[in-house]
């Protein structure tokens, strides 16, 4: 099964081009969504969160204050690597989990959507090819403030604690520009997806080939010698 990984900087699309590899019907692990099903009330993470930050980091029904969460560890790179230290392992065994179920339910290939790939997965080294998508820093911080409803300094902030997009496009060996109209994107997610799905066309059809010339020889040696 073929690995990819698909990153980017905050805001600059992911999600965006993930929902099209979705909807063409490519298997997709999300680590932002397991980064929210990791915390939900009373799982470990949950309580490890809670006898760091605080019970003030949680809402009346008990979730997690994301928000605020977010406003804490942004603003402080301790308190970050605090949450992550608590968070990653979490998220890291349940993508594995996730990637042994597409295993096992025989996907040719697979997509991790990891915003933080370069900067903390253990994932990168078993990747066939790393994705990024990429936006200009003044397209990334507009669309950040708007989505979140962020003040620049708090955009400005979220950004400054990634790798910089430039720095992971010169890592990657794909990159989506998403520096125009959506739909333009979407179109680049849609040639991504057929090349993926020639390629592991091509490896299994590789495979197979080799296996049957193993056969071949099994079978001549056993006849003749
Ligand atoms: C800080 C939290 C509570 C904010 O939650 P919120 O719902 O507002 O944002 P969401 O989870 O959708 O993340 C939005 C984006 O923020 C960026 N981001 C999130 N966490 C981090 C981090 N620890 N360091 C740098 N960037 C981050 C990513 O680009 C991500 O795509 C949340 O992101 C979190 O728990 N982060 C720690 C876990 C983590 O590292 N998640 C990233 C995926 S591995
Ligand atoms: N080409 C585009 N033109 C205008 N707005 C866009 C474009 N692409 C994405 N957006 C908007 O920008 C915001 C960020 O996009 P998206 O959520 O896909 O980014 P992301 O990289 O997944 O973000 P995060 O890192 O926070 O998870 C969203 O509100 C989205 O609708």
């Amino acid at each position: 099964m073929h690995i990819y990984g698909l990153t980017g900087g905050i805001a600059s699309g992911k999600s965006t081009v993930s929902r099209q590899l979705e909807r063409l019907g490519c298997p997709i692990i999300d680590a932002d969504l397991i980064s929210r099903q990791v915390v939900e009330p009373d799982t470990a993470a949950w309580r490890a969160i809670i006898g760091t930050f605080g019970v003030q980091v949680l809402n009346d029904d008990r979730t997690i204050n994301r928000p605020l969460l977010g406003s804490m560890i942004f603003s402080d790179d301790e308190k970050r690597h605090t949450l992550n230290a608590i968070t990653h392992p979490y998220i890291q065994y349940r993508m594995l989990w996730l990637l042994l179920k597409y295993f096992i339910l025989g996907k040719s290939f697979v997509v991790l959507v990891t915003p933080l790939l370069f900067e903390s997965s253990r994932f990168l080294k078993f990747m066939k090819m790393v994705i990024v998508v990429n936006c200009t820093e003044e397209q990334q911080l507009e669309r950040l403030m708007s989505r979140d409803g962020l003040t620049e300094e708090e955009a400005m902030k979220r950004i400054s604690s990634q790798m910089p997009l430039s720095t992971k496009c010169r890592r990657a060996q794909f990159v989506i520009d998403n520096t125009g109209e959506r739909g333009q994107a979407e179109q680049q997610a849609l040639h991504l997806f057929n090349n993926m799905k020639r390629m592991s066309l091509f490896c299994g059809l590789y495979k197979w080939i080799c296996a049957a010339l193993v056969l071949t020889l099994v079978i001549f040696y056993a006849v003749y010698f």
